[in-house]
């Protein structure tokens, strides 16, 4: 049996703080490590970016944002029930899917739905379409993309109001895993996000996606119902498009910047991966350090994708419901966001959780030989492990 490592030593090499002791123990109790960090006020650089919640008392330790969270987010996930119908679960589409990549828009829309979602689409080129189909019968894929060669061809054209027809089916979108450079493919893409802006869609960005963006920041600017979730080359690539200053060479202390990068976008919540994965708003700060596994195979970022597109979508509808808003213990905490922005911080904390216990187990099982599907696989596992009671 292989142990994956704790989060301890890499909270405090990443952002310089101790974790306190009794918070150590009292999550590890729960089979879980030590969390959170959280930062109630916009980011200024002459202060640390991130400050802990634990106070000298461990009698006055307000509850961890792990657990108002994990607690928040579990009164969203939809019941099962005899009279639910296909949809109500969640319908996520992913945009991607090129000559060289797959796998990448496979991964996200195969977790989306092995964590619990009905429906899954896939806008990918032409080219991907039969090696996707190929992969999943459950996914249903559109080869409406163009390349540059088509593109005069007017194929957008042609194929414009399908996409409108599926995109207004949707509950949350995801842009980028395997979608490539091409530039007739990327200015659909662009088309596509901003048919989701128009009608106030969850947008989940990856992968090349987050290449477009890093293009032209003003796409997605003010966005708020939007994710971005760069790994750190992606967040350099962000942070240069946004005017934030990155010392030396691509390495995980470039996560300490995550808030001041989403403050400059003024919007969309950022999840940077790595070690720790980073959600922040510019305001609101979270660290999710829930322990994962030790094997680096590609794919697992675009699983998290589907996992958290299907967690906002999820959020989303529960907040149609009655009784849908935060809890009070979420009020609680020093989330200064809107309640829109509030529920993608938690979203994606949650799905952040999940995708890192999935990993963590896979990766007891398989070890080195750990690749995409297996974490895949433990989806349902970690969601009950993470959710027992929902
Ligand atoms: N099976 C498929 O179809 C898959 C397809 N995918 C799709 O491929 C497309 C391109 O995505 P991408 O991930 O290859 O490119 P990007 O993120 O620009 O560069 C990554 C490079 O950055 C570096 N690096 C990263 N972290 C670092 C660190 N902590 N510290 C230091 N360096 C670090 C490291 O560079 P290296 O050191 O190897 O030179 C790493 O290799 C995109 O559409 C995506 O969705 C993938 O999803 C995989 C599965
Ligand atoms: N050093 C690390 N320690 C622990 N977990 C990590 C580490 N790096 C990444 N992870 C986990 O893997 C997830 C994906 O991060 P990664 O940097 O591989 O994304 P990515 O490059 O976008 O993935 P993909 O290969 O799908 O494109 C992170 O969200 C985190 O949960």
């Amino acid at each position: 049996m292989l142990q994956a490592g704790t989060r301890q030593g890499l909270l405090t090499s990443v952002f310089r703080l101790p974790v306190p002791s009794h918070i150590t123990s009292r999550l590890q109790a729960k089979g879980t490590t030590p969390p959170y960090s959280i930062k109630p006020a916009p980011p200024s650089s002459s202060r640390p970016l991130l400050t802990t919640m634990a106070t000298a008392d461990p009698a006055q330790q307000p509850e961890s944002a792990h657990n108002v969270c994990i607690e928040q987010f579990s009164r969203w996930i939809p019941a099962l029930s005899a009279s639910s119908y296909k949809g109500q679960q969640g319908k996520i589409g992913v945009v991607g899917g090129c000559v060289e990549y797959t796998g990448a828009p496979f991964f996200a829309a195969h977790s989306a739905h092995k964590v619990g979602a009905d429906l899954t689409y896939c806008i990918s080129m032409p080219e991907a379409a039969p090696v996707l189909k190929g992969f999943s019968p459950d996914m249903m894929v559109m080869p409406y993309l163009p390349d540059t060669n088509d593109e005069q061809a007017a194929s957008f054209r042609r194929y414009e109001p399908k996409l409108q027809g599926i995109i207004g089916r949707m509950s949350a979108l995801i842009v980028g895993p395997g979608l490539g450079d091409d530039p007739g493919t990327v200015k659909v893409a662009i088309k596509i996000i901003k048919m989701a802006c128009e009608r106030d869609l969850p947008l989940l960005i990856d992968g090349s996606g987050l290449n477009i963006v890093a293009k032209d920041p003003s796409i997605i600017k003010g966005y708020k119902n939007c994710i971005l979730t760069p790994n750190v080359a992606e967040l350099g690539r962000l942070a240069k498009a946004v005017g934030v200053q990155l010392e030396g060479p691509v390495s995980t202390a470039w996560q300490e910047a995550a808030p001041q990068v989403a403050a400059a976008f003024e919007g969309p919540v950022l999840v940077s991966k790595g070690p720790a994965d980073i959600i922040t708003d510019g305001c609101t700060t979270l660290s999710c350090e829930v322990a994962s596994g030790l094997k680096r195979s590609g794919g697992q970022g675009d699983i998290m994708a589907g996992v958290v597109a299907t967690f906002v979508s999820w959020s989303r509808a529960a907040q149609k419901g009655p009784g849908g808003g935060l809890l009070p213990s979420v009020e609680a905490l020093p989330i200064t966001s809107n309640l829109d922005t509030a529920s993608l911080l938690v979203s994606a904390y949650a799905g952040c959780a999940v995708l890192r216990t999935a990993s963590n187990k896979a990766f007891r099982l398989k070890g080195r030989s750990l690749m995409a599907p297996d974490i895949i696989e433990h989806l349902a596992e970690a969601l009950e492990h993470q959710f027992p009671n929902a």
